[in-house]
């Protein structure tokens, strides 16, 4: 079976890769040619762990390729993924126009029956409107063949994307064609032996599912952040409250680690999707609205602790703050979405001088956050970032921060040597803590009053 992949994001790449291993014939498509040539090359675009070793076997054994020629990939595909970006427009919604483009891409190049799999993340209704849109075409142009739709939301985590693809929590299928679910069924064949849940229902629940899936997890974070916040209020500890919560298995553990707001390619924007298609259809989504205010709030209550125990006169003029991890997440370079970004202009607004280290998110950074060029100082380490500085913001819980030599580190900083954790990464670690005034998201912790000389 051929399969074309539209788009070669962090889905259609780590999906596509992962289909040749199972010696599918792979061929991905996108419309950035410097992406294209770069993957024809066996370098991956994005930091991915086990990514770049996938897509190089992929094409030693023959059976990934990469292009940009979308008639290629159409008239020889089989099954055609579309695995574009949606991201958020100024209003919240789905920015639909790069699915636009492909759909419209693949009905002009359309020369037999095949089944087309939306992948991207994509509000309610949208596949059955692509199957209209494509068999309408068909139609007019008097083609003898038909083409299926179906949905197939992707869940996999960056970080851990190429595991997740390969042993997924669960397979959702969306389509009432039977054609089209058993081309599915053969594609998935290697999970579904392995017993990985599939879900057979409509594309407009499959769809539903997508969002249904990533609003819940981000209810579940603000939920605990809001109460981190509390818990800070009134000395009691988050960390232990959610583990007492998680041992219930209706809560479960999993999505209940307080720390600076969630980020990244797809809760900020799903969110915001599910509520603006809430109210298209006369339902406000209140639940979700309050984790999204939540959200936005935690990053604020993130920038007035760090100031409120740094600052002179309310300012962090004459203070240095060393900021560890700018990726929304560890094992990866993404940053879209991260954190990091408002908590940092945050601090720039308030006049701090901020250094930052990330093992992996400095190149976008620098590319993509143009506007704090001059504003941040780029560095090669945690020690290098943390030299001469008044505190460390460990923004990403990268493994790595667990392996600094932080006495030394704490040794070449000034003033009280404030560390604050945004992730607990080092909650139960006394030593740590003896080192530096030490601030968690949620622990108790006395307010201590900034002793050096004030700033000039
Ligand atoms: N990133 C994730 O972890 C993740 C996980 C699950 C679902 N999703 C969903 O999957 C979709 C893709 O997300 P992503 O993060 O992989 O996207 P991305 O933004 O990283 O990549 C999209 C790619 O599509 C390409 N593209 C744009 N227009 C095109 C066209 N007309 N033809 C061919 N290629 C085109 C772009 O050049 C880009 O390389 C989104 O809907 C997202 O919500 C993402
Ligand atoms: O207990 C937690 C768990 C996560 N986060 C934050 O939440 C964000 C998202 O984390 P995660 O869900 O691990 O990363 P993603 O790679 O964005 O994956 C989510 O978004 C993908 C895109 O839709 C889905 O496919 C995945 O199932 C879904 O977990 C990050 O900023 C995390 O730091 C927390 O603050 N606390």
């Amino acid at each position: 079976m051929n399969i074309g992949i539209m788009g070669t994001g962090y889905v259609g790449l780590v999906h596509g890769a992962v289909l040749s291993s199972y010696g599918f014939n792979v061929t991905c498509m996108d419309v950035d040619e410097h992406k294209i040539k770069q993957l024809a090359a066996g370098i991956s675009p994005i930091y991915e762990p086990g990514l770049e070793q996938l897509i190089q076997r992929g094409i030693e054994s023959g059976t990934l390729s990469f292009t940009s020629n979308a008639q290629q990939v159409v008239q020889t595909s089989d099954v055609i993924f579309i695995a574009v970006g949606t991201p958020s427009k100024k209003d919240g919604s789905a920015d639909l126009s790069y699915v636009r483009s492909v759909v419209q891409t693949i009905s002009n190049h359309l020369n037999g029956y095949k089944v087309v799999v939306c992948k991207s993340t994509l509000p309610i209704g949208s596949s059955s409107r692509i199957a209209e849109q494509l068999n309408g075409a068909l139609q007019a142009s008097g083609a003898s063949f038909r083409v299926d739709v179906a949905s197939n939301p992707e869940f996999l985590r960056q970080g851990q994307a190429v595991s997740d693809a390969l042993s997924p929590s669960r397979i959702v299928i969306g389509t009432n064609s039977d054609a089209a679910k058993q081309m599915l069924q053969r594609i998935y064949a290697t999970q579904i032996e392995r017993k990985v849940p599939v879900l057979y229902t409509n594309a407009e629940t499959a769809e539903m599912v997508k969002y249904a899936a990533n609003s819940f997890l981000a209810v579940k974070i603000s939920f605990i952040n809001e109460l981190a916040l509390l818990a800070e209020k009134v000395g009691a500890n988050i960390d232990d409250i959610a583990e007492g919560m998680g041992l219930d298995s209706r809560i479960s553990p999993h999505f209940l680690q307080a720390g600076p707001g969630y980020g990244g390619s797809c809760f900020p924007k799903d969110t915001e999707a599910v509520v603006d298609i809430g109210k298209r259809n006369g339902e406000d989504l209140l639940v979700v609205q309050a984790a999204i205010q939540a959200n936005k709030k935690q990053k604020q209550k993130m920038i007035t602790k760090i100031a409120s125990r740094l600052s002179f006169n309310g300012k962090l003029r004459g203070r240095t703050v060393a900021v560890w991890g700018l990726s929304f997440k560890p094992d990866t370079d993404d940053i879209r979405d991260a954190p990091s970004r408002d908590i940092i202009q945050g601090l720039v607004d308030l006049g701090a001088t901020v250094k930052v280290y990330c093992p992996q998110g400095m190149r976008q950074a620098r590319r993509l956050w143009s506007e704090l060029n001059g504003a941040i100082h780029y560095c090669d380490s945690e020690a290098e970032s943390a030299a001469n500085a008044d505190a460390i913001v460990l923004m990403t819980e990268w493994a790595q921060f667990r392996n600094v030599d932080l006495a030394a580190i704490a040794s070449n900083m000034r003033g009280n040597r404030a560390m604050f954790d945004l992730r607990n990464m080092f909650a139960m670690n006394t030593d740590v803590q003896q080192l530096f005034s030490y601030y968690g998201v949620g622990t108790y912790s006395e307010p201590k009053v900034y002793s050096l000389q004030e700033a000039k």
